[in-house]
């Protein structure tokens, strides 16, 4: 709802009210529709000032509507009716102006903004577009090339930068609810006319076809198939080309076709399920609002490699004070410079000052004696892991959270080399730590609900989309992408081609086919793993037994590249070609597709025709079978967890919602029948093999994304 007082004797003040953020629900608008209503009608009011409860100006359409039926008055004519009142009205904007909520802010006349104030139209994030005229009014007020780079982004923007683009007309450190009263009775009884945007001319580039042919092709590049930030590109370039009124019913028919799509059920999906994973739980029933996190005030960082620098420089970030400690000195000394520059390029991003005196470095394990948290990020091996935990137990002061950056060994098995394994969880990040969104927080059977809470709180601080998730072998993300790299692998020996393959999963919407992403991380690392875990043989043999392992079928392809140091573009060679080891433009190499002609003829292997629905098929729903083998043994607490981990650690297309959301689209029966006719035409791939719980959801009719929890949970309540 809305909320209506007189200040300061001639202002009608009105504020939205609808908790945490003021969302535009059908009661706010039907409130807003009142007031403004009620402040124009009334004599003594001489200017109008909007503002949201809590410091929060507005975040936009209520998002929890969407999908049901959306009562109470549009917003359209709600916010044509403010821009033509005959009274100034002003929007006083702390927080957030989001979305509607900015949108409501351009149909006023005049914006005063808090200078800790972000403002943005990110509806692209949500797969759709902003449908409240801002697609016509924005581009009118800070002209067509900022317009679009705000609009196909979604991003947020600080005041000052609103500022700076002419979206608002002041920034303060005061209360700007008070500045805006005391500005919109200076205003009161000037001519409006001028501050009305929709009636503004589109101020046009000198040649727009040449620039929205330019950023159409950009985006529809970013957008690696997703629908939405196309359509903004359209709906801008009318506000370029048709008199407002036209560009408001493009907008508006633009709209109609993203409202419904399956692409913005699973961004709007995504956006709840971000939101869901910090809400955690662990099958002891410990939980996030049960837990209390211990502080953490210093921090300290183990091992300088890749991930340390990158953490160090997260962690930094942060505003903490950190112990950053490496043996090596030449390590160090490169660390340091390492990571100095990547503090000085994020602040300068950031147009911040950057924290380089938060950083003490030092060679001796004892320096971290008084911080409340260490992350070790030594290399990973066992023993060495073991040995720098069994000194930090012994150097830490009492209670010291001790967290390993392992993204494959068993963390538990770790812990219970410790005094005290309760304070041993899992902080698992992805390369590079500094950018990558994700963290898995690993707990074991003996991690304390307090040490959990507190690697979930520090990852939030980080800035992370922290998910927590049980202890096993490659935990929740690594676990599901070996089906998915197997399957690959078998893909190419029974025809199929690298090129294939990646289009395959490019047109998906992967930022990157599987082979670019080895190519991309090293086949190395993959072939350091099977090693230890005894899976490579040297090459002699050939025919069926050459690749069996364990019983189950086994591609030695990548062990093969390997031993001829094709790693990637580390080396120049992998799957493709590259002009120079280190370089990233990757091409298709003949000398691969003859070696894959003569490994399956060496095995016997005859090669078929093999299309992208069937590459798609093998390599997802075999990802997607393990995602619901992870749910069933409660490593992952619900689906949302494993589609957060996929969508900001593994590049699953957010406009396909992540593997399980994906798994519904598709319907769970027809995932079944695949991977029950892939198992039949492969029976000696385990992995093929349809997981239980895939199988009970099937046979309950297959409820609902949002009804899996509680199958997961009556089952497991049963065992
Ligand atoms: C016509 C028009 O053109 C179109 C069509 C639109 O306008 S489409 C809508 C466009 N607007 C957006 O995209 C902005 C979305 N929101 C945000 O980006 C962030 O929320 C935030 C504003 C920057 C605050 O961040 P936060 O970190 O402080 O808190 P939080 O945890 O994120 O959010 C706190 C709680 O508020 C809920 N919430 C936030 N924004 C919401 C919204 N717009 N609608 C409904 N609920 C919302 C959220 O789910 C969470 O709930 P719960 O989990 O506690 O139950």
């Amino acid at each position: 709802m809305a909320l209506y007082s007189r200040v300061s004797g001639f202002v009608g003040l009105i504020t939205l009210q609808n908790p945490p953020v003021n969302a535009l629900s059908a009661a706010v608008r039907q409130g807003i529709v009142d007031m403004v209503e009620r402040a124009l009608g009334d004599p003594n009011v001489k200017s109008v000032v909007i503002c949201g409860q809590n410091g929060n100006f507005c975040g936009g359409a209520d998002i929890k509507e969407f999908g049901t039926n959306m009562s109470g008055p549009p917003l359209v004519p709600m916010i044509d009716a403010i821009e033509a009142a005959n009274k100034p009205v002003v929007a006083a904007i702390e927080g957030s102006a989001l979305g509607g909520g900015l949108e409501l802010a351009l149909g006023c006349h005049y914006r005063i903004a808090h200078s800790k104030a972000r403002l943005g139209l990110p509806e692209v994030t949500l797969g759709l577009l902003p449908a409240a005229g801002g697609t016509q009014r924005l581009p009118r007020l800070v002209g067509v090339p900022a317009a679009l780079n705000l609009i196909t982004t979604g991003r947020h923007v600080t005041a000052t930068q609103a500022l700076q683009l002419g979206i608002v007309d002041q920034v303060t450190d005061h209360n700007a609810v008070d500045v805006a009263v005391k500005f919109s009775l200076s205003v009161a009884g000037q001519s409006l006319d001028a501050r009305r945007i929709s009636t503004y001319p589109c101020p046009l580039p000198s040649d727009s076809d040449a620039l929205f042919e330019g950023v159409m092709q950009k985006v529809r590049q970013r957008a690696h198939g997703a629908i939405a930030p196309v359509a903004c590109v359209q709906a801008v370039r009318a506000a370029a080309t048709l008199p407002y009124s036209k560009g408001m019913e493009r907008e508006q028919e633009l709209m109609a076709t993203l409202f419904t799509s399956g692409q913005a059920r699973a961004q709007q999906y995504c956006f709840f399920a971000q939101r869901a994973v910090g809400r955690w739980r662990m099958p002891s029933g410990a939980r996030w609002d049960t837990s209390k996190p211990r502080p953490v005030h210093k921090a300290a960082v183990i091992g300088l490699g890749t991930m340390g620098r990158g953490i160090t420089v997260a962690l930094a970030q942060t505003g903490l004070s950190v112990v950053a400690v490496e043996t090596q000195e030449k390590q160090l000394m490169e660390a340091k410079q390492a990571v100095s520059g990547m503090l000085e390029r994020g602040a300068k991003r950031h147009g911040v000052a950057p924290t380089l005196d938060r950083i003490s470095y030092s060679q001796n394990i004892h320096a971290v004696a008084e911080v409340d948290l260490v992350i070790e990020a030594v290399f990973e091996d066992m023993a060495l892991k073991t040995e720098v935990f069994q000194q930090l137990s012994a150097v830490c002061k009492p209670g010291t959270l001790l967290c390993t950056n392992t993204s494959a060994l068993d963390v538990d098995k770790l812990a219970s080399k410790m005094p005290n394994p309760e304070l041993v969880v899992g902080m698992h990040f992805f390369a590079p730590a500094h950018v990558m969104k994700l963290l898995e927080v690993v707990y074991g059977p003996r991690s304390s609900p307090q040490a959990v809470a507190t690697a979930m709180q520090l990852g939030k601080k980080m800035g992370k989309v922290s998910v927590a998730v049980g202890n096993c072998r490659g935990f929740v993300g690594n676990r599901m992408l070996m089906p998915y790299l197997q399957q690959a692998f078998f893909l190419l020996e029974e025809g199929a081609t690298p090129e294939l393959v990646d289009r395959a999963l490019e047109e998906f919407g992967f930022p990157m086919g599987v082979f670019r992403m080895s190519d991309l991380s090293g086949l190395d690392v993959g072939w350091r793993v099977r090693k230890r875990d005894e899976l490579v043989e040297p090459d002699m043999a050939s025919g069926q037994s050459a690749r069996i392992r364990q019983g189950s079928r086994y591609s030695p392809l990548g062990d093969l590249l390997c031993e001829q140091g094709r790693f990637g573009q580390k080396t120049g060679r992998g799957w493709y070609q590259y002009d120079k080891p280190g370089s990233r433009v990757a091409r298709s190499d003949p000398w691969l597709h003859s070696f894959l002609v003569e490994y399956r003829a060496r095995h016997g292997l005859v090669p078929r025709s093999i299309d992208q629905q069937e590459v798609l098929e093998r390599c997802l729903y075999a990802l997607i079978n393990e995602g619901f083998r992870i749910l069933e043994d409660g490593i992952a607490a619900g689906p949302e967890d494993i589609d957060v981990i996929y969508v900001f650690g593994y590049g699953w297309p957010k406009h396909r919602g992540g593997p399980m959301f994906y798994a519904g689209m598709v319907g769970l029966a027809k995932v079944l029948e695949r991977l029950e006719h892939y198992q039949q035409a492969h029976p000696d791939v385990p992995y093929l093999q349809p997981c239980s719980l895939l199988r009970r959801l099937v046979a309950s009719g297959s409820p609902p994304i949002h009804r899996w929890r509680e199958a997961i949970k009556k089952r497991q309540s049963q065992l």
